[in-house]
């Protein structure tokens, strides 16, 4: 398979009914680690997921990535703020990504197998997804998006209204997926968070990218007004 990144984003916008969700923004993503999109509610963050990810239609600029665009769809994966579960068993879900791409049941039931374990599901295999909890829900999706071997996945706000454990799980996940090659882009409205899992981090305001600088730098010595401001917990419009 063809390279995927570099990610080159030019003047990307997306608009609806004339008013700009996000943009216009100009960024490179490169194929390895984890960047954080933050900012304020109303920020642009979904849409700009959405945006890169191409299920947010372009009102003006281009998205590239290093091969062509179906390559790229191909191998992605998105995860919402709430999981979209199938009414179906938890197993059925982590198949159903798997059977869509031609792999056969008894490959796809013992991979399905092997990503429960990894997010603590194993013992809820018959369970209706509909019926977990957020959090068992939540790592469902994950293992779903996950189980393709995705090359990069774009999550939006996975953990909101999760508890410090089903947290700590899931960013478990992340990391390995991480460490294991797969290109995260995520947003978070949790600084901790941000914090123990971004390699870079985009700062947006008013869909526009406001910073965008290596984590550790930006953490330490944000360079704009409203990038201290929103470390600090102050409201920032
Ligand atoms: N379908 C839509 N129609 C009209 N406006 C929309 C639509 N989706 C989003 N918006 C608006 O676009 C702006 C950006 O929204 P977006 O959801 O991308 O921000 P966000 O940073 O993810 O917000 P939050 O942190 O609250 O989830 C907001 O002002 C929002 O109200």
């Amino acid at each position: 398979m063809s390279a995927l990144f570099p990610l080159v984003v030019e003047a990307a916008k997306t608009t609806r009914r004339g008013k700009v969700l996000a943009g216009p923004v100009d960024l490179r993503f490169e194929a390895e680690g984890t960047t954080v999109v933050i900012g304020p509610n109303g920020a642009g963050k979904t849409s700009l997921l959405r945006m890169l990810h191409g299920t947010a239609r372009l009102s003006g600029g281009r998205i590239s990535w290093a091969c062509g665009t179906e390559e790229a769809r191909h191998h992605q994966a998105f995860v919402f703020q709430r999981p979209i579960m199938l009414r179906r068993s938890v197993e059925e879900n982590l198949i159903y990504p798997l059977r869509i791409r031609g792999i056969d049941r008894a490959e796809a039931r013992e991979k399905a197998h092997q990503w429960a374990q990894r997010v603590g599901l194993a013992g809820m295999m018959d369970r209706a997804a509909p019926s977990l909890s957020g959090g068992e829900q939540q790592k469902l999706a994950l293992a779903r998006a996950l189980i393709t071997d995705p090359k990069v996945v774009f999550l939006d706000e996975p953990c909101a209204s999760l508890d410090g454990r089903a947290m700590r799980e899931i960013e478990e996940v992340l990391m390995t997926a991480r460490t294991g090659g797969t290109r995260l882009i995520m947003s978070t409205h949790d600084m901790g968070q941000a914090r123990r899992l971004a390699d870079d981090v985009i700062f947006l305001l008013h869909g526009k990218v406001h910073e965008c600088a290596d984590a550790a730098n930006f953490f330490l010595t944000p360079r704009t007004q409203q990038g201290r401001a929103f470390l600090r917990g102050d409201i920032v419009e």
